[in-house]
C-alpha cells in the first residue's frame, strides 16, 4: 500500500545487502513510522512476541525471514531444527505462522547446508509474493459482497461496514484480507465508511486501522469495542468484515478477542458477518475451533496499562488499574461457524462449514 505517495510492504529485504530483514515497528503507530532493520533471528523473534510486527499473515512472512537469517549464522540440521522451532513457538494461535515454518523446512531439509541461506530467502520472498495475490483476489471477492450490498441498499448512501482489531495491509505483506475489499470499493467510488473497533487492549482498531484508511482517505469513525452491538441495533451497521488468525476445517474462526461477541450481536440484528482470510489461515487439522485452538494469554500489563502518546509528544504507556487487581489478557476468541455468514477467501466466497470450504478447496476434501 501507499504511504504519503510510496508504494510499501509491510516486509521486504533491504536492496542494500539482499539479507537484512525490514518491517515497521507497528508498536510505534500511528504516531511514528518507524522501519526496524533485523540481522538476527533472535530480533525476529523479539518482534513477533512483542509485537512490533503482528498479523496473522505477516508473523508467517517474517518468522521465514528469520530461518533465513538464522541459516546465515549456523546453517546445520541441529540449528536449523532448534532456530525454527523456537521461532514457531513466539505465538500459539496464528496458524500462518506454523504453516510458514513447515513450508520453509519442508523446502530446506532436503537441502545441503551449504545451499539452505540462499534457498530460505528465495522460499520466504515467494510466501510473501503468494501472500499479496491471495489478498488482492480476497479484495476482489470480497468487493463483488459489498457491490451486492450496496444495490440491494432501498436507500442510497453510505455502505456502512464495521471491523475488529487491524486485518489490513500492515497485519499482511499487502493489501490486508478484511480491509481489501474496503479499499477496493472505496477507489471505486463506492460510498463505504468503516466503524473501526479500537480493539482493547493493544487497541490495534484505534492505532492501526484508523491509521491505515485514514492514510487511503476512507471515512472512517473509531468506536468503542461494545459499541458495535448499539450501532447494529439502530440500523447502522450493513455489513461486518473482519479478519482471522485461523479457521477450522468446520468454519470456527479465532480471531482478536470481542469478536465473537460481535458476531453475536451481529447474528442478533440479522447483520451479515463475514470473515477474509487467506488458505494459509485454515487449519484443516483441527474441527471444533472451542475446544482445539490455542487462545494465546498475553500480559496483564496490556490490560493494566494502555499506551498513547503523551502531552510531551514521546509515546509512553499509563497505568489504568489500580496496582494490586489482577487483570487476565486472553488475545483470542472463537467465533462458532453458525455465527458466520460465510468466509471470503483467494478462491472466492464460501459459507463457514466443511461443505462450503470443500466447494472451494476440493483438494482438502478426503
Ligand atoms: C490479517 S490477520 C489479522 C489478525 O491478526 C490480529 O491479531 P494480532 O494483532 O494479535 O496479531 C487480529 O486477530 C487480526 O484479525
Amino acid at each position: 500500500m501507499k504511504i504519503n505517495g510510496v508504494q510499501y510492504r509491510s516486509v521486504r529485504v533491504d536492496p542494500e545487502d539482499n539479507r537484512t530483514v525490514l518491517i515497521f515497528d507497528q508498536t510505534r503507530l500511528p504516531f511514528s513510522l518507524d522501519v526496524l532493520r533485523l540481522t538476527e533471528c533472535g530480533q525476529v523473534a523479539h518482534a513477533i512476541t512483542s509485537m512490533q510486527v503482528r498479523g496473522a499473515p505477516l508473523i508467517g512472512a517474517v518468522a521465514a525471514y528469520g530461518l533465513a537469517l538464522a541459516l546465515r549464522t549456523d546453517p546445520d540440521d541441529v540449528a536449523m531444527e532448534r532456530d525454527a522451532a523456537m521461532l514457531a513457538a513466539t505465538r500459539p494461535t496464528a496458524i500462518n505462522l506454523r504453516w510458514a515454518i513447515d513450508r520453509m523446512l519442508a523446502k530446506l531439509r532436503p537441502l545441503k547446508p551449504e545451499d539452505r541461506v540462499e534457498a530460505a530467502y528465495a522460499e520466504a520472498a515467494l510466501i510473501c509474493d503468494e501472500d499479496v495475490a491471495q489478498n488482492e483476489a480476497i479484495g476482489r471477492h470480497g468487493l463483488s459482497l459489498i457491490e451486492s450490498i450496496a444495490k440491494d441498499k432501498k436507500k442510497t448512501g453510505t455502505i456502512n461496514i464495521l471491523t475488529h482489531c487491524n486485518a489490513g495491509w500492515i497485519a499482511t505483506v499487502d493489501w490486508g484480507t478484511a480491509l481489501a475489499p474496503i479499499y477496493m470499493a472505496h477507489d471505486m467510488g463506492y460510498d463505504v465508511h468503516v466503524w473501526v473497533d479500537e480493539t482493547r487492549p493493544r487497541n490495534q482498531g484505534a492505532a492501526l486501522t484508523a491509521w491505515e484508511l485514514g492514510s487511503h482517505g476512507v471515512p472512517h469513525t473509531v468506536i468503542v469495542d461494545n459499541a458495535g452491538g448499539h450501532l447494529m441495533q439502530h440500523g447502522m451497521v450493513d455489513l461486518v468484515i473482519v479478519g482471522t488468525d485461523r479457521v477450522t476445517a468446520q468454519g470456527d474462526v479465532a480471531n482478536k478477542i470481542g469478536t465473537y461477541l460481535k458476531a453475536l450481536a451481529a447474528k442478533d440484528n440479522n447483520v451479515p458477518f463475514w470473515v477474509a482470510l487467506p488458505s494459509t489461515t485454515i487449519d484443516w487439522t483441527v474441527t471444533d475451533g472451542v475446544r482445539e485452538i490455542p487462545i494465546e494469554e498475553r500480559a496483564a500489563s496490556e490490560v493494566t496499562h494502555v499506551a498513547g502518546q503523551m502531552e510531551d509528544g514521546l509515546i509512553g504507556r499509563v497505568r489504568i488499574t489500580p496496582r494490586d487487581s489482577a487483570a487476565a489478557n486472553p488475545a483470542f476468541d472463537v467465533t462458532p461457524a453458525r455465527l458466520v455468514t460465510g468466509l471470503i477467501t483467494e478462491r472466492g466466497r464460501c459459507a463457514a462449514s466443511a461443505a462450503g470450504l470443500h466447494a472451494l478447496f476440493p483438494e482438502q476434501a478426503t
